[in-house]
């Protein structure tokens, strides 16, 4: 592993065409830690996650500090960020397919990375990226390094994306929802595995997710992110037994402890889950959006502080109290 510490992201704001999605939000990654940052859909996980890979979409910008060992990585190049990206910090994305090259066997896939970074010999680099089929445990290392993506199951695509992911053994390894696409009966033996690989690499995760569960099985500490900004910060345990924010004690309440055979387990009760948008303080306001239309659905709202008079709604401007409460009526 290259000799970087943990990650340290500073006022970190993501904008959407001009409007902040990410609303400078800091924490720090420390070496070997694991993370998880959980938050509704469309509160700007997956935008932070981007900008820490320097893979931020035509349109949406970063600003603020991400330093991993000792740079800023929102000042590199994109040539210098290539050589960070699979070397120093790696993602695993939601969906494996749209991660992989459906024209190329998955064993080249995975050489590649190692002879960008590693400066390998093709042979080499071919014999590793079977030895890294076998740790992420896929069958017949060799016949399935011949094989396309389309040839693999979903779980096992997605087992050839980690094995890319940890190829050059990144320091920090980011995870967006890595088993949302797979097969409930897949999806724990995936984190199982990405959870092991990561101890043994003496990796940071940062695992992006909407489950609680997940988080609880998984990380030591945890993030939880409403409308751009953190909300809670805090070990797994604290945060879980005293939720400071409504959106996280609405996750608690979605929550129930599981006991089969002996064992316990937290489990999400999907019924239960905080409606999108549910709570005051740092919030998407579409809602009370006197405007309210497409554009309001899809990007973050505005937000005032929690507790005050909540004013900046979107960037729909509202001119008035009145506005605002015939926008809550008419929602
Ligand atoms: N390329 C883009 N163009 C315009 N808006 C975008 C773009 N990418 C993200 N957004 C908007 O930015 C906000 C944050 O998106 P982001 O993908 O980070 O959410 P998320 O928390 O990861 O949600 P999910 O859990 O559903 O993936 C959303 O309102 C989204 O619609």
């Amino acid at each position: 592993m290259t000799e970087v510490s943990g990650l340290v992201v500073e006022d970190l704001v993501v904008e959407v065409h001009g409007t902040p999605a990410v609303k400078g939000i800091s924490f720090e990654l420390g070496r070997g830690s694991r993370m998880g940052l959980i938050g509704e859909s469309g509160c700007g996980k997956s935008l932070t996650a981007l900008a820490l890979m320097g893979l931020l979409p035509h349109g949406v910008t970063a600003s603020g500090r991400v330093l991993l060992g000792g740079r800023n990585l929102l000042d590199l190049s994109d040539r210098e960020m290539c050589a960070v990206r699979g070397n120093d910090i790696a993602m695993v994305f939601q969906e494996p397919m749209t991660a992989l090259n459906p024209l190329m066997r998955v064993g080249n896939q995975i050489a590649e990375s190692l002879r960008l970074h590693r400066g390998m010999s093709r042979a080499a680099a071919a014999a590793r990226a079977v030895e890294l089929i076998e740790r992420v445990q896929l069958p017949e290392p060799d016949r399935t390094a011949r094989r396309y993506p389309h040839q693999l199951s979903g779980g096992q695509r997605q087992r050839v994306v980690l094995a890319i992911a940890l190829a050059c053994d990144p320091a920090v390894l980011v995870a967006d929802e890595p088993t949302t696409a797979l097969d409930v009966t897949v999806q724990a033996e995936m984190l199982r595995l990405m959870d092991t690989l990561v101890r043994e690499e003496g990796a940071s995760l940062l695992l992006i997710t909407h489950d609680l569960p997940v988080v609880a099985s998984i990380c030591e500490e945890l993030l939880v992110m409403y409308g751009g900004t953190i909300v809670e910060h805090g070990d797994v345990a604290t945060v879980f037994d005293s939720p400071r924010h409504p959106y996280t004690a609405g996750l608690k309440a979605s929550t129930v402890l599981e006991r089969t055979d002996g064992n316990s387990r937290l489990a999400t009760i999907p019924g239960r889950v905080p409606a999108l948008g549910a709570f005051p303080g740092g919030c998407v306001y579409r809602n009370r959006c006197p405007r309210a239309d497409d554009a309001c659905r899809t990007v973050p709202l505005l937000t005032a502080p929690p507790g005050s008079r909540r004013r900046a709604a979107c960037h729909h401007p509202i001119e008035s109290d009145q506005s605002l409460e015939s926008g809550k009526a008419s929602a």
